[in-house]
C-alpha cells in the first residue's frame, strides 16, 4: 500500500519525506521488521523504541513513525513522521493497512475481572450452534475455523490484531468474539476497532500494579462500552456493574442488565451438581431450563453474558439451550481429571482473590471429604493479592501446597512467604514446595477417597517461566502421569 494512502486517517504533527513509499507491513518491534515495512517508536515501560529506529532501518525499514518531536531526519531516502501518540498511531495505521476488517465483521468485545475466556467459548457455542461462522481471540488463542494460533497476549498488539481480523474474513468469518483486556484498553490495542457488542463479567481486584487504584482499573473498562454500536451488556448484581451502569447515563447504545438477583435477563431456581448446574432463564422471550456442563454459581453469571448477547442478536432461546449445553469443558477452568483411587483433581485458571474464592467456594458445596490446593503466585505483576489469596485459600482448602507459578524474575520463596502472611495468623497448616511438579505429586500422595485436589493458578498454561525462562509445563498431562505411574504400583 502506497504511504499517502495509508496515513489519510493518521493525526500527524509533522512529516518529512516523500509519501510514494510502498509499505509491505507494520510494526512496532524494530526485531520483526522486513523491506519496506513501516516501523513505529513506542516508549515503552521497559524499553523505548526511538533506540531502535537504527536497528528499524537496517532490517529494510524506510518510514518510522515517531513520538520524540526532536527526532532529526538525516537521510534523504527516509520518512519520519511525527505523532502525538505512537500506540495510538499503530492501531490507526494497521487499522487502515488491512483495509477495516473491524467494519466487515460482527465483533463481540467481553471485559471484566474473570470470566471473559469462559463467556467466550459459551458465546462461541452458541453462535456455532446458529451456523454462524464464528471466530474468537482471547487467553486461550486465536480460533479461525478450528484452526488454533497462539498467542503471547489476552489481547494482541494492534498490528496483530487487524491482521487476525482480517485472516478470519479471508476465512469467511462473519462474527468475531474477542476478549479485551483493561491493558490493552489503556495501551489503545482496539483503538478503532468497531464492536457491535460489549459485554463486562465482573471487576475485582487484580493488575493494580499497572492500574494502580480500582476506580482507574473501571475507568479503562468502562471505554469499551463508548466503542460499540448496538448494545452494551452489563452485569448488574456485580458492585462494579452498577457503578458503570450509572456512570454510562449518557451512552446513545442501549445497555441489558444481567444478574441473578436482578437484571433484564435473570437466573431462577439453581440447582447446583456435583459437575454441572442448572437453572430456569427468564427473560422477556419466555423462560426455559438450561443445564451448564460445569459447576459454579459463576459460571451462571458467565452463561447469563453469553445469552444476554445471543439474545441481543437475535438469537432464539432453543438455539440458545442447545448451545450452551453442547459445550461440555473450556481448558483449564474446572477441568476434572478423576483417579482410581476416588479422589479428584481439578485444574482450574483460577489466579485472583475473587477467582480463588469463587472456585474454592463452589468445591466446598459439593465436596465430601477434605480440599487440598496447590498454588503459587505470578511474579513481577500486582503483589498486593498475593497475601490475600493465601487467606482465601487457607479459609476454602483443608491443607494448602505453596509453591511457585509463573515467577518470573522473581524468586519463588520470596512469593511463597509473601503468601503466608495472608494465612499464618489462623496457624494453619501448609506445605512449602517451590517446585510444581513435586507439589502436585505430594498432593496426589496423601489425597484419600472423596478428597478433592485442586491445582490453580495456570489452568490451559502448558510452560511455566522461571528465573525468565520458559519451560514446558502441561499440568493435565503432569498430572495424568502422576495418576498412572500409581496406577501401575
Ligand atoms: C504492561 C504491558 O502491557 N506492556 C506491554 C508494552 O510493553 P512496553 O511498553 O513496556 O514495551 P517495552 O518492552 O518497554 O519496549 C518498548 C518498545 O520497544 C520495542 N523494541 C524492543 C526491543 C527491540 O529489540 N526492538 C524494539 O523495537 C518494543 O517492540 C516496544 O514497542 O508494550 C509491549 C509492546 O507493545 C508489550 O509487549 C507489553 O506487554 C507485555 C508483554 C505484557 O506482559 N503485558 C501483559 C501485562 C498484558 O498486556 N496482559 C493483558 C491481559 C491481562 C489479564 O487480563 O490477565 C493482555 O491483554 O494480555
Ligand atoms: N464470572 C466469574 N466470576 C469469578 N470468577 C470466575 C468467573 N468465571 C471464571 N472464574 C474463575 O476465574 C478463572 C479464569 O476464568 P476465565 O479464564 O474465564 O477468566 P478471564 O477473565 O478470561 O481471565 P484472564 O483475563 O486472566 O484470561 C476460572 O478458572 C475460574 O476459576
Amino acid at each position: 500500500m502506497k504511504l499517502q494512502k495509508l496515513i489519510e486517517d493518521l493525526d500527524y504533527i509533522n512529516i518529512s519525506g516523500d509519501l510514494e513509499k510502498q509499505i509491505s507491513g507494520i510494526e512496532h518491534n524494530s526485531k520483526n521488521i522486513k523491506e519496506n515495512f513501516l516501523f513505529i517508536a513506542i516508549k515503552g515501560f521497559k524499553l523505548d523504541g526511538h533506540d531502535f529506529i537504527f536497528d528499524a532501518l537496517s532490517r529494510g525499514s524506510k518510514v518510522i513513525v515517531v513520538e520524540n518531536n526532536n527526532f532529526y531526519n538525516k537521510r534523504d531516502d527516509i520518512t519520519i513522521i511525527t505523532v502525538k501518540n505512537s500506540r495510538i498511531a499503530l492501531a490507526v495505521l494497521s487499522n487502515a493497512f488491512y483495509n477495516y476488517p473491524s467494519t466487515r465483521l460482527n465483533i463481540v468485545g467481553i471485559t471484566g475481572t474473570n470470566g471473559k475466556t469462559s463467556t467466550s467459548y459459551f458465546l462461541e457455542s452458541i453462535f456455532k450452534n446458529n451456523q454462524w461462522k464464528t471466530g474468537v481471540i482471547g487467553t486461550l488463542g486465536v480460533k479461525i475455523n478450528e484452526q488454533n494460533y497462539n498467542i503471547d497476549k489476552t489481547t494482541p498488539e494492534a498490528n496483530n490484531l487487524q491482521l487476525f481480523l482480517h485472516n478470519m474474513l479471508e476465512k469467511d468469518i462473519n462474527h468475531c468474539i474477542m476478549e479485551v483486556s483493561s491493558h490493552s484498553l489503556s495501551l489503545n490495542r482496539v483503538h478503532k476497532i468497531q464492536f457491535d457488542i460489549g459485554i463486562f463479567t465482573n471487576l475485582s481486584e487484580e493488575h493494580l500494579d499497572f492500574h494502580k487504584s480500582l476506580d482507574e482499573y473501571m475507568n479503562s473498562k468502562i471505554k469499551l462500552f463508548y466503542m460499540t454500536d448496538k448494545i452494551n451488556i452489563i452485569n448488574s448484581d456485580d458492585e462494579f456493574g452498577k457503578k458503570m451502569i450509572s456512570k454510562l447515563k449518557d451512552l446513545k447504545t442501549r445497555i441489558i442488565t444481567y444478574g441473578i438477583n436482578s437484571g433484564d435477563i435473570q437466573a431462577k431456581n439453581i440447582i447446583q451438581m456435583t459437575k454441572n448446574i442448572s437453572f430456569d432463564l427468564v427473560t422477556s422471550l419466555g423462560n426455559i431450563n438450561i443445564k451448564l456442563n460445569t459447576p459454579g454459581i459463576f459460571n451462571i453469571y458467565n452463561a447469563l453474558a453469553a445469552i444476554s448477547c445471543s439474545i441481543a442478536l437475535g438469537i432464539d432461546l432453543k438455539t440458545i439451550k442447545q448451545g450452551l449445553e453442547k459445550l461440555e469443558n473450556v481448558k483449564g477452568r474446572f477441568q476434572v481429571i478423576k483417579s482410581d483411587e476416588d479422589f479428584d483433581v481439578i485444574i482450574d485458571f483460577a489466579h485472583s482473590p475473587d477467582g480463588f474464592k469463587n472456585v474454592l467456594k463452589t468445591v466446598n458445596e459439593f465436596a465430601k471429604a477434605r480440599i487440598i490446593t496447590v498454588f503459587g503466585c505470578g511474579g513481577d505483576r500486582d503483589k498486593s493479592k498475593r497475601p490475600k489469596m493465601g487467606e482465601i485459600a487457607a479459609k476454602y482448602s483443608d491443607i494448602c501446597i505453596l509453591t511457585s507459578d509463573n515467577s518470573r524474575s522473581e524468586d519463588t520463596q520470596v512469593i511463597i512467604e509473601q503468601i503466608i502472611q495472608g494465612i499464618e495468623e489462623s496457624s494453619y497448616e501448609y506445605f512449602k514446595i517451590p517446585d510444581r511438579k513435586k507439589a502436585i505429586k505430594k498432593a496426589i500422595e496423601i489425597a484419600r477417597p472423596y478428597d478433592i485436589v485442586m491445582i490453580l493458578g495456570k489452568g490451559h498454561e502448558t510452560y511455566q517461566i522461571i528465573n525468565q525462562k520458559k519451560i514446558e509445563f502441561d499440568e493435565y498431562k503432569i498430572v495424568k502421569d502422576i495418576l498412572d505411574s500409581y496406577r501401575q504400583k
